[in-house]
């Protein structure tokens, strides 16, 4: 039997899973490097960094030239001047990738119940999913900074589950890193992962997941097909 069999609800994560959030970081992080004297940096160095939320990838932008002391000294004002960027220009430069409207229309009409978990600050991503059309398919918005512990930990994955009364094994996973699947394998749900986000630089094929989709339509298609 199929670990799909018995899905009845659907996480699906943001960043890289539903929009190309890239760009966006791009503007924002090179607005905070200018604010701090540093030079720009590419959008490919940026993907490597992105998926362990904001904390992380200050610290990751920062390293590029800076000793752990010096960044600890600067890192409140970075991170404030960050997300001053980030909110200035929240979802101007994002888009969302092909079929993910199509993709989750398909598994609300399927009656699957839908929750979003992005280790996006929350305040980030109340806007953005309203901009860009997604709110209206979710019960449940979890950022990184909104229960204790963010991906990979399973806990926001098992709060899910616990909002929406089901077993673990009822609730699919559905991201496009490593972190999503690792908090999947660890609440015990089971994962789909798609193959055009970022994974930290890593091969889609190297994530211990259930199944590669090429768009959230095609999980749809995949957990109707076995339901
Ligand atoms: O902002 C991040 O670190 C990535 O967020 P994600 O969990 O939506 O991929
Ligand atoms: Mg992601």
């Amino acid at each position: 039997m199929s670990v799909l069999a018995d899905v009845r609800a659907a996480i699906i994560d943001l960043d890289g899973t539903m929009l190309d959030t890239i760009p966006d970081f791009h503007v924002a992080i090179n607005g905070m490097r200018a604010e701090l004297g540093l030079g720009p940096i590419t959008q490919q160095q940026i993907a490597l960094m992105v998926g362990k939320g904001s904390e992380n990838l200050i610290r990751a932008v920062l390293a590029l030239d800076w000793d752990a002391d010096r960044i600890e000294a600067a890192f409140a004002p970075a991170m404030d001047a960050y997300q001053r960027h980030y909110l200035s220009i929240n979802g101007n430069h994002s888009v969302l990738y092909p079929d993910v409207i199509a993709g989750l229309t398909a598994m609300q009409a399927q009656g699957l119940r839908l929750a979003c978990v992005t280790n996006k600050p929350i305040a980030f991503t109340t806007p953005l999913l309203k901009q860009k059309g997604l709110d209206g398919f979710f019960e449940v918005v979890y950022g990184g900074d909104s229960l204790p512990r963010k991906k990979p930990d399973p806990l926001p994955l098992q709060t899910v589950c616990a909002d929406f009364d089901l077993p673990p094994s009822q609730v699919v996973a559905i991201g496009d890193s490593s972190n999503d699947a690792q908090a999947a394998r660890a609440a015990g749900c089971p994962v789909l992962t798609v193959p055009y986000g970022y994974n930290h630089g890593e091969s889609i094929h190297d994530i211990d997941s259930d199944g590669i989709v090429n768009t959230l339509l095609e999980a749809a298609s995949l957990i109707r097909s076995h339901n």
